[in-house]
């Protein structure tokens, strides 16, 4: 087996299928497996996505995973590395964006990296190391609001101090706009004056190019998805349409979202607008009384048969407060995550080929549960977005699925019914 040339680390599976998917776009043949693997790659790979499930644990656990990715890119020929996380830079106080990658630094022996969380077909843009979603900052794109990582300061430069041992600077906009030079100019400047992590700003893709290109010798690189287009360039590697084929779509269609973001709010009330099968979990109710997990069961498989069925615990800001009250923030989502796997393992036993699962911790609890252990990239349904396909490995049994990870935020409006559509061949 030949080595491959990026090595990845995500911090989140749906931010994993992000990367592999503009990674895949650029041409790269890319394999995403689900956590770090116990043996080498058996397929021929230009890039390696290894999904973790670190965004939210605790520091010192998500450094040790990253290590652990990291040993075995490394043993995998990786040239490069290539660190994963939101391009709404989710973090808590203490990491683990920071942790991580001071580890990584360490490891490989790197005195400067860069921080790029800007995906600008995705709407998020930096500008003077402030994070834009859209039209507005990142504390007042509903991200403040978000469930385990609630982000309320847009100023990055402000949010990665605290969580790293390293000086933080920034690269803006003046050199990102200008040339690959001006950027690698600033990263030496920077460099000299000792600082170890910079921020960049990036407004449109042509940045985003110009940085990967000043990037090209960097031991590792972080940041969102968008870095990932200006890379593959580096490996002398073009887009190449074949890289994204999937075999054809088999089985009943289901979705299941623990997301609680405003982008899947809207797709699930557009789901239910639409005419769609859709039950809502009522968490605090569930932890009450656990035979309501059995019923919302029952009713998710026998809705099957009428067309795709929705079930969901996205909630509002305001119940999501009401439910973290009762249950406790942490514990909440746990539970909730564990009980949206539950019914997706029994919707892909049932028959269920084609699933859609939104939010990056309930897609890492999902899975986990079904037992995936690695995924090819296929088609984009919307920006950072792509159906993949694997084999779920539940009893004895290992049945083929097309599943899609939607990041919380991501998705048109109506990507719960569109998604379906593109997969038909
Ligand atoms: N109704 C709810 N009450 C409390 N926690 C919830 C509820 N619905 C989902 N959660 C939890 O919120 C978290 C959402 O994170 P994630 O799946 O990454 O999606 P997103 O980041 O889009 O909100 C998960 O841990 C999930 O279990
Ligand atoms: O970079 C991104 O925005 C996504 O790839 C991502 O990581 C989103 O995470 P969730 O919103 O938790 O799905």
């Amino acid at each position: 087996m030949s080595s491959i040339l990026l090595g990845c680390i995500a911090d989140d599976f749906t931010g994993a299928t992000d990367l592999a998917n503009n990674l895949v776009r650029t041409g790269m043949r890319v394999v995403q497996t689900v956590g770090v693997p116990d043996e080498s790659l058996t397929e021929s790979a230009d890039a390696v996505v290894v999904s973790l499930k670190s965004r939210t644990i605790a520091p010192n656990q998500a450094v040790q995973q990253s290590l652990a990715a990291l040993a075995w890119l490394r043993g995998q020929g990786a040239k490069q590395i290539y660190f994963k996380y939101c391009s709404t830079f989710d973090s808590t106080e203490q990491g683990n964006i920071g942790p991580v990658t001071d580890a990584l630094m360490q490891a490989l022996g790197a005195e400067f990296t860069i921080a790029t969380p800007a995906f600008p077909d995705a709407g998020r843009t930096v500008y003077q190391g402030y994070l834009f979603v859209g039209n507005v900052l990142l504390n007042e794109s509903g991200m403040q609001d978000h469930p385990l990582t609630p982000m309320r300061d847009p100023n990055l430069v402000r949010v990665l101090k605290p969580q790293t041992a390293h000086s933080v600077g920034l690269v803006d906009y003046r050199a990102t706009t200008n040339s690959a030079a001006a950027v690698s100019e600033q990263f030496e400047q920077l460099r000299r004056q000792g600082v170890g992590i910079a921020i960049v700003d990036a407004v449109g893709n042509d940045d985003l190019l110009r940085i990967g290109q000043a990037a090209a010798d960097l031991e590792l690189v972080t940041g969102g998805s968008g870095l990932a287009i200006g890379l593959p360039a580096n490996f002398g590697i073009e887009p190449n349409a074949q890289a994204a084929k999937l075999p054809e779509p088999t089985g009943q269609c289901a979705i299941v979202s623990g997301s609680c973001s405003r982008a899947t709010q809207a797709q699930v009330a557009n789901f239910i607008e639409q005419g769609g099968t859709a039950i809502a979990m009522d968490p605090v109710a569930l932890s009450q009384d656990s035979s309501r997990l059995e019923h919302y069961r029952q009713q998710a498989l026998s809705a099957l048969a009428v067309g795709p069925v929705l079930v969901y615990s996205t909630t509002s800001p305001e119940q999501l407060v009401k439910v973290q009250a009762a249950l406790g923030a942490m514990q909440a989502g746990e539970m909730v995550e564990k009980w949206i796997a539950s019914i997706a393992c029994s919707l892909v036993q049932a028959g269920v080929g084609q699933l859609i699962v939104a939010g990056g911790e309930t897609s890492g609890a999902v899975v986990q549960a079904l037992g995936v252990e690695q995924l090819r990239i296929g088609a984009q349904i919307d920006p950072g977005v792509p159906w993949c396909y694997g084999y779920a490995k539940l009893q004895t049994r290992s049945i083929p699925l097309h599943i899609s990870l939607k990041s919380g935020n991501f998705g048109a409006v109506d990507f719960f019914t569109k998604a379906f559509k593109v997969l038909v061949p």
